[in-house]
């Protein structure tokens, strides 16, 4: 009897959708998502195929990542997510992933300036860059503070108003509310991380928008429930 069915189907789902997303090859990337009030994170297993992946896989710890429930190994970024969570509390999934152009970004030490609307429908101002994790940071078989380097390098951003970080040398944690909305980041992030590239190509020097042009779109937001002018029934 799972004591956690209903977490750990719901990252599988959001391992699945990241998979689907096209965000992650192979076995890279990871998915995770925390139960708060029964203190508790249920995570992808490490090196497994997306695919092949069952509810039975998905490996449950507590916050201290003692196995829980899961016969598997959980995923080699455990830590690095139970920080998140530990230091994040508005959050409540993590997502990882090595996709292409934040991953460029990542490995050039260079954090991805809001150079436009896109970014800023998303996150509200520069996407961070971590510092790089040091060689004696290397322990027992781990990159030890990862996660730490995260909460640093986010500063005083309230988490889910940028939920992403550039993890030197790596690649992309994202988060959200909900493992739903953490793929939906690591999406976004991937495309922002993809105009901002080619942007530069055209233009070294290319400016970020205004302060007032970013808080218009990230406030504001669009659609439906947009806090902007109201439809005007009378047309
Ligand atoms: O970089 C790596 C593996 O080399 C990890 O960050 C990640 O992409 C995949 O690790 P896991 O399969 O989740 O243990």
């Amino acid at each position: 009897m799972m004591k956690y069915s209903e977490l750990r189907k719901s990252v599988l789902d959001a391992n699945a959708a990241l998979y689907d997303s096209g965000l992650v090859i192979s076995t890279f990337g990871n998915v995770s998502a925390i139960d708060r009030e029964k203190r508790v994170v249920a995570i992808k297993p490490s090196g497994f195929s997306y695919k092949a992946m069952q509810v039975a896989d998905i490996v449950v710890t507590d916050l201290d990542g003692n196995i829980l429930e899961g016969t598997l190994r959980p995923s080699s970024d455990l830590d690095t997510h139970l920080e998140l969570y530990k230091s994040f509390k508005s959050i409540g999934a993590v997502v990882h992933t090595h996709s292409f152009f934040a991953t460029v970004w990542a490995q050039s030490g260079r954090g991805i300036p809001a150079m436009g609307t896109t970014h800023a429908d998303y996150f509200n101002g520069t996407i961070p860059v971590t510092r790089k994790l040091r060689d004696d940071e290397i322990i027992d078989g781990y990159v030890r503070n990862t996660g730490k380097v995260i909460v640093e390098a986010l500063g005083n951003n309230a988490p889910l108003s940028v939920p992403a970080a550039l993890v030197n040398d790596h690649g992309p944690f994202c988060w959200g509310k909900d493992a739903a909305d953490a793929v939906h980041n690591a999406e976004m992030l991937e495309a922002v991380a993809k105009i901002a590239f080619h942007a530069r190509q055209l233009n070294q020097d290319d400016p970020e928008i205004s302060d007032a042009l970013l808080d218009l779109h990230y406030q504001r937001k669009h659609g439906q429930s947009a806090t902007y002018g109201q439809p005007d029934s009378s047309k």
